[in-house]
């Protein structure tokens, strides 16, 4: 369990998250919409400490993780994993070690510096990168990847840390919609078969409604709505959104917009025998 007991977070004279209280059960999967500036961004980086809290207490299993200092800290960001809006992989380096960054907390820095992986870790993040539809791509340079592509890659890095919870910062707001379904159906299997609690900043509302057993409004640092898809109703989401509504309900990307590929149903299937030899090769090369 989650827990968020009269949390606020000011910058300055701006406070960005106004005494939220909130319980997140292990293995939920749960957006979070509101707009622009309505503090969805600093709730999600509070969790993992990008942000420290003004005043009030986050807690994880009962442990205080607004407390947490030095090593303890470093862990519990190492079981908190984030995936951004602009993916945040080094463009320069192969696809699969990218993936390996994330084993950075268990392998030690001095020695993933000198990049002494070991074949068990590069065969890890490979089955990684397999789950996600992008094993033949592991030797490739991670600019050549389309964003979609590289989104699923940095979901594959959060995989190998083995975390205890997976943020996601507005993660398809820079992909295309079918894309963006691929990243959407990634990030809802992770939640469904590993039964991590996923967390998820989204703009568009037919997302949230398609993807999420609990939506999250928010509104000027606090939570004005709480409940299933189903109970966010076009209204209550004109309330939410305000001026913004009319983009929220036309930004209609992934699953609504694409015909036969919602939720649950098979992945997109990659150009089969191109990604078998590539994985083949990348295989035999670890
Ligand atoms: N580091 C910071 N310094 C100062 N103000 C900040 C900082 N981070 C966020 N804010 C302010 O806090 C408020 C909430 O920002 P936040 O990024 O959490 O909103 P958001 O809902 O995620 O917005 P968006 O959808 O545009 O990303 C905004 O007024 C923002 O300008």
């Amino acid at each position: 369990m989650l827990d968020f007991e009269n949390v606020t977070k000011r910058f300055g004279t701006t406070t960005a998250v106004d005494g939220v209280t909130l319980s997140i059960p292990q293995g939920q999967m749960v957006g979070v919409i509101g707009r622009s500036g309505a503090g969805k961004s600093t709730l999600l980086r509070m969790i993992n400490r990008l942000n420290d809290s003004s005043s009030g207490k986050i807690l994880f299993g009962g442990r205080e993780i607004t407390a947490l200092k030095g090593s303890d800290l470093r862990r519990w960001r190492n079981e908190c994993a984030m995936v951004f809006q602009q993916f945040n992989l080094v463009g320069r380096l192969q696809v699969v070690t990218n993936v390996m960054s994330g084993r950075l907390f268990q392998h030690g820095f001095a020695s993933s510096m000198l990049g002494l992986f070991s074949a068990r870790e590069r065969a890890f993040a490979i089955r990684a990168l397999d789950r996600l539809g992008m094993a033949h791509a592991a030797l490739q340079q991670t600019d050549t990847l389309s964003g979609g592509q590289q989104q699923r890659v940095a979901i594959a890095r959060a995989l190998v840390q083995e975390p205890k919870i997976m943020l996601a910062d507005e993660p398809i707001a820079s992909l295309d919609p079918l894309n963006a379904k691929v990243v959407m159906d990634a990030l809802r299997s992770i939640n469904q078969e590993d039964g991590l609690t996923v967390i998820c900043n989204l703009h568009t509302l037919d997302t949230a409604r398609a993807y999420c057993d609990r939506i999250i409004g928010m509104q000027d640092g606090r939570v004005v709505f709480d409940g299933p898809a189903r109970a966010l109703t076009d209204s209550v989401a004109r309330e939410i959104y305000g001026a913004e509504a009319e983009s929220a309900f036309s930004e209609a990307v992934t699953s609504t917009a694409l015909n036969g590929h919602g939720p649950g149903q098979p992945k997109m299937p990659e150009p089969q025998e191109q990604a078998e030899e590539q994985l083949a090769a990348a295989r035999a090369a670890l």
